[in-house]
């Protein structure tokens, strides 16, 4: 499906950056356009992709191009001050193209946390393309502001959009690894699952006409429908897993094979066993299945090892699983690959404990915070009383 990728602030405009690197890596385009919003210079010049003339500087009258500091409040602010500023990068995007507007933000900072709900908004209210999120949740060590901001920027950020597709940082990273190079690792982790699933939906390969390929219409309708209100078809989650496979190039052993002796039943149980494996391993938000309320199943690789069989069991397995009668299911075929993968989308997910222990430590925190303020209001009262002995000067 053809994408206008937003990235705001520092994680969203890297994501973005290394959507584009994908795409160009790969012989199927989803990215139509891509822009990245920032009040912060330096982190808009770090970008390597993006288009110069789509990195866009929102709140210079009220930061000066220093970025929010992780205050959501004023990246919600500013964002809305400058929204005519991103519209004017967005309105040179051939928005007839485009099958959804993505925006892609860290939920724990300032900028994209409080700035992706309120543009969400607004190009809801002006275009009837569905507008999709993609949040990333902040590491459990972060510490309690950025669960708070991201506790709160999820509440309104769900709302705004048609669905917010969910990435833990705190269930991908890994230890001993230096919080640049573990982001940059976790970046290829989301482009790749997040770049295939958009990339299978918008399918270009010639003359390779796989048996069931996944259409931009399908990933749209188990991810919900713009209405052009946005309106939270809740949450989504994603699953991969795959398998290494011998590629008709590979060799004498597969160019003795003809059609005919294509094995069905092998082909057959390793999707079945692939789609298991995506839904039950780790998904970029960890939730239970069976809460799902639709679900896609897209089988990739090379066309010789993707049967239709392959997809229908692993779709009607999804389907037990979850209970749901809105299981779609499709190939997407990659040529030449030496890889065979399942990638399952398991959307409006309600049972996610790490959402549910996201939002109790930033209960905790909000009340600690206001108690602090508090306490340190009072301490400085009574630090500058004199009991009324002693005069201020003007
Ligand atoms: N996956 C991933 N997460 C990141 C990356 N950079 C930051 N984060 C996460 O995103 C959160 C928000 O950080 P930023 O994107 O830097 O914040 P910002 O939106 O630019 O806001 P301010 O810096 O406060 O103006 C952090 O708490 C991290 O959890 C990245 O490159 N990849």
């Amino acid at each position: 499906m053809k994408l206008a990728l937003i990235g705001f602030g520092q994680a969203g405009g890297k994501i973005v950056d290394e959507f584009l690197a994908y795409d160009s890596a790969i012989d199927t385009s989803f990215v139509e356009a891509a822009i990245a919003v920032n009040s912060a210079t330096t982190d808009l010049q770090g970008l390597d992709h993006v288009p110069q003339k789509n990195r866009v500087l929102i709140g210079q009258a009220r930061v000066k191009g220093h970025g929010v500091g992780a205050d959501n409040e004023l990246g919600a602010e500013v964002t809305e001050a400058d929204i005519d500023e991103i519209q004017g990068a967005i309105d040179r995007i051939p928005v007839h193209e485009i099958d959804a507007f993505l925006i892609v933000a860290g939920m724990g900072g300032g900028t994209g946390s409080g700035g992706a709900p309120v543009l969400a908004r607004h190009l809801n209210r002006i275009y009837t393309e569905p507008v999709y999120g993609l949040g990333v949740l902040p590491g459990t060590d972060e510490g309690g502001i950025y669960t708070l901001n991201a506790a709160r920027s999820f509440k309104t950020f769900v709302h705004e959009v048609d669905n917010l597709l969910v990435f833990d940082n705190d269930a991908w990273r890994s230890a001993g690894e230096s919080v640049g190079s573990g982001y940059d690792r976790i970046n290829r982790e989301i482009v790749e699952r997040f770049g295939l699933l958009f990339a299978a939906g918008e399918v270009g390969h010639g003359d390779h006409v796989a048996e069931s390929v996944v259409d931009s219409s399908e990933i749209i309708n188990t991810l919900g429908n713009g209405n052009g209100n946005g309106n939270g078809n809740g949450v989504s989650t994603i699953g991969y897993a795959s398998e290494t496979v011998e590629s008709e190039s590979d060799g004498l052993l597969s160019s003795f094979r003809s059609e005919t002796e294509f094995d069905e039943g092998t082909a057959t149980n390793r999707m079945t066993s692939l789609v298991r494996k995506s839904t039950l391993g780790r998904l970029t938000l960890p939730a239970d299945a069976a809460s799902a309320d639709r679900g896609l199943v897209v089988a990739t690789g090379p066309p010789e090892h993707l049967n239709r069989k392959g997809v229908e069991r692993g779709r009607q397995w999804l389907e037990d699983e979850t209970g749901s009668m809105e299981i779609r299911g499709g190939d997407y075929p990659l040529p030449g690959e030496d890889e065979v993968g399942a990638i399952v989308l398991l959307s409006g997910v309600t049972d996610v404990p790490r959402i549910d222990q996201l939002q109790q430590v930033a209960i905790e925190a909000q009340e600690t915070t206001e108690n602090v303020r508090a306490r340190a209001q009072d301490d400085f009262a009574s630090l500058v009383d004199t009991g009324g002995e002693l005069d201020a000067l003007f």
